[in-house]
């Protein structure tokens, strides 16, 4: 799967760096970064890559609009403006820069902790109004605290770190990082119910999912000490704001550092107003160096995956990740072209069982990418769906799943490098199988026939069966000429019951081929 990037949008605010990067590689670039939504559906057709943070909603109207997008960049982690499984039906591929503001949102979040516990923004408004006000802005020291942390990966861990360094004890609870891993950085696992007594400050750094909505809320605040604090550098909704308020107002909560909101930008101040709470608008990742790191990152990653050299933070496509190499090309095209010859041939019937055989030593990891690769030509041929939608290998293995199609992928040890496919359906038993002979996919064996020299699988072709290919293929090159065809080549296999046919043609013909076709057993026109 070739990804060709020739323009690029840029909707929200990223470093020029970014820009240039694209541009010295010859891409075409555009920021625009005050496209309202209607403006950005109107102008996404004319791209081929978007990248964004976190202001621009890449909803699935905006998806449905793209109907030149391959992919989406976000220059940062959070993906959840984007909707990715709208991106992945459409075969776009959504990609982060895992890492690249960790640094920054850690230090972020060290800060809202260290100035909460010492009440500076409130302190230093005082004195900007020109009071001096010594007794009113007692702290605590966190010396001996202890701060709980929900989520540790790249964030979570770096908190860690860093508030150690105050003396405070870190425990923390990740469903995915177990206290084997945490231990390594000082966290001791706890499940939550352990951890919420325990702790005098909890912050978050989970993404928001279901999961995490609204994980600290009234019930939640009532199991903890009073006065806990608590801090949000991650995503808005994770601590409930209606029960925050409600606990900051009764005292059970002692104060709230908010980077995040719901709504962003938030249209109610009411919470982000309570004097116990210091709220910053989403500067998680603003500074110079995040910027400049995840705005290089984002350019160099569309690079390296248009250039086929590697694929690096790409959420929605797991098959791409080897299919990437020229030596792996052909054996895309190969599998993407078994594909497309089985749903011809079986017209109409449902498959119960397919299952793909890869033969030969490199294609031992081809369950990666055979699968994928073979399922884009499946139902691309099959012409089901929306036929805007292209099939490749970042929707074919999810849009096949919700049509109960799947692929047994199996290895065999081999000489010879081969993919098969048999194909079971009602009454149908179909066996193929395909090589690379240079870099072009070629056709080895149709059910129990075998090509001498094996015809290329490429461009439009014409593959029939008949009972006596002697008799028939005169008849079927008069049809052909008549029909204007112009014939690049033809290869039939060895006779074995029934003689297989396949002409490669320059152009698809728009003859049905009416004259020959009672002389054939079966014929299908393609273009692959
Ligand atoms: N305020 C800002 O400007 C920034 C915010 N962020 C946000 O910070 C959050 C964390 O980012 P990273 O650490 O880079 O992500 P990460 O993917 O490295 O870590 C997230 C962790 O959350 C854990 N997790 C998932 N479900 C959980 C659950 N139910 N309970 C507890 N833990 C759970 C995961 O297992 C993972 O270890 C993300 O939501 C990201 O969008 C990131 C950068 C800047
Ligand atoms: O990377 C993230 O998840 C962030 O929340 C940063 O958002 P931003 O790029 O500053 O809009």
């Amino acid at each position: 799967m070739v990804i060709s990037l020739k323009k690029v949008l840029i909707s929200d605010e990223i470093d020029e760096k970014c820009v240039n990067i694209l541009k010295k590689k010859g891409v075409e670039v555009v920021k625009n970064t005050k496209l309202s939504k209607e403006e950005l559906i109107a102008e996404i057709p004319k791209y081929d890559g978007l990248i964004v943070r976190s202001a621009t909603k890449v909803t699935a109207d905006v998806i449905s609009a793209a109907s030149n997008l391959k992919i989406i960049g976000r220059a940062g982690t959070g993906v959840d403006n984007i909707d990715c499984n709208a991106a992945t039906q459409r075969g776009i591929i959504v990609m982060n820069t895992p890492g690249g503001n960790t640094l920054s949102a850690a230090e972020h979040t060290c800060a809202l902790i260290v100035t909460m516990s010492r009440e500076i923004p409130n302190a230093a408004q005082s004195m900007k109004e020109g009071k001096w006000d010594r007794k009113k802005y007692m702290g605590n020291e966190l010396n001996g605290k202890t701060l709980a942390i929900i989520g540790l990966g790249r964030i979570g861990k770096e908190v860690a770190l860093r508030m150690q360094s105050f003396g405070m004890t870190t425990i923390g609870f990740d469903p995915i990082i177990g206290g084997d891993v945490s231990s390594e950085f000082d966290v001791e696992w706890m499940k939550l119910e352990e951890l919420w007594p325990l702790a005098d400050y909890i912050t978050v750094h989970t993404p928001l999912i279901p999961q995490t909505k609204n994980l600290i809320n009234d019930e939640v605040f009532s199991k903890c000490k009073k006065g806990v604090k608590v801090i949000n550098c991650a995503r808005g909704g994770i601590i409930d704001e209606e029960g925050l308020f409600r606990n900051l107002e009764t005292g059970q909560c002692g104060g709230a550092g908010l980077d995040v909101f719901v709504q962003e930008p938030p249209t109610d101040f009411k919470l982000i107003k309570h004097p116990k709470v210091i709220a910053t608008p989403h500067l998680g990742a603003s500074t110079y160096e995040a910027q400049s790191r995840v705005a290089v990152e984002i350019a160099e990653q569309f690079l390296d995956l248009s250039e086929g050299l590697k694929l690096f933070g790409a959420i929605n496509a797991p098959a791409l990740a080897n299919a990437l190499s020229p030596e792996t090309q052909p054996w895309v095209q190969l599998a993407a072209s078994l594909g497309c010859l089985s749903q011809a041939i079986s017209t109409g019937s449902s498959p119960k069982q397919i299952t793909l055989t890869a033969s030969g030593a490199s294609l031992q990891s081809g369950g990666s990418y055979l699968p994928a690769a073979f399922l884009s030509g499946f139902l691309q041929t099959s012409g089901a769906g929306d036929s805007k939608v292209n099939f490749n290998l970042i929707n074919s293995p999810v849009v096949a799943k919700e049509r109960g199609i799947q692929v047994n992928f199996k290895t065999e040890k081999s000489d010879e490098e081969l993919v098969k496919v048999s194909l079971e359906s009602d009454g149908q038993s179909l066996v193929l199988s395909g090589t690379v002979s240079g870099t072009s996919p070629v056709l080895v064996q149709i059910q129990n026939s075998c090509f001498s020299l094996p015809p290329a699988l490429q461009g439009p072709i014409l593959l029939y069966s008949a009972d006596n290919n002697t008799q028939v293929l005169p008849k079927l090159t008069g049809e052909l000429l008549k029909a204007g065809a112009q014939i690049s080549s033809f290869a039939s296999s060895t006779p074995n019951g029934l003689t297989w046919g396949l002409v490669n043609l320059a152009l698809p013909i728009n003859s049905q081929l009416e004259g020959v076709k009672s002389d054939l057993k079966s014929l299908v026109q393609l273009t692959i």
